[in-house]
């Protein structure tokens, strides 16, 4: 009982390592991720000179998360697809196509978001 409790406890931390070895990874090799990144940092920086509310900024990055981690599901989509037929193939064309479609629906809820944040700040 011990023993499972042990192992339970340290295998959720050896999943943790992995974790943040793979945010370590994304977040310095990816050029997507890193973009991603650089547009985010840019948006705080907007949200610190509009002086945004706490919701607005809730939901800023809640929005920059959702994003990210569209990227990142997407990148490690890409990378399978890599490995297992790195030659033209029409359906890993049409699964990559798919899974940048996902990051899209973040991307598109991400400008929404922003629109109903900003614009009415600017205008
Ligand atoms: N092996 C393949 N077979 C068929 N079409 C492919 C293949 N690899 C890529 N494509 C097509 O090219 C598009 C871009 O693929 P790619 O893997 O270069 O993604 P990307 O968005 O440019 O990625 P990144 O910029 O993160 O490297 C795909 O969405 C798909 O339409």
């Amino acid at each position: 009982m011990n023993q499972e409790k042990t192992s339970f406890i340290s295998g959720r931390i050896k999943s943790v390592t992995y974790a943040l070895k793979g945010f370590y990874l994304l977040t310095t090799t990816e050029h997507s991720i890193i973009t991603q990144l650089i547009i985010s940092a840019a948006m705080c920086v907007v949200g610190f000179y509009f002086k945004i509310s706490s919701v607005e900024w809730m939901f800023q990055i809640f929005a920059t998360g959702l994003v990210l981690t569209a990227e990142g599901l997407n990148t490690a989509i890409e990378k399978i697809c890599d490995y297992l037929q790195p030659s033209f193939d029409k359906k890993i064309g049409f699964i990559k196509d798919i899974a940048a479609g996902a990051v899209t629906f973040a991307a598109f809820t991400a400008i929404i978001i922003g629109a109903i944040i900003y614009l009415p700040k600017i205008f």
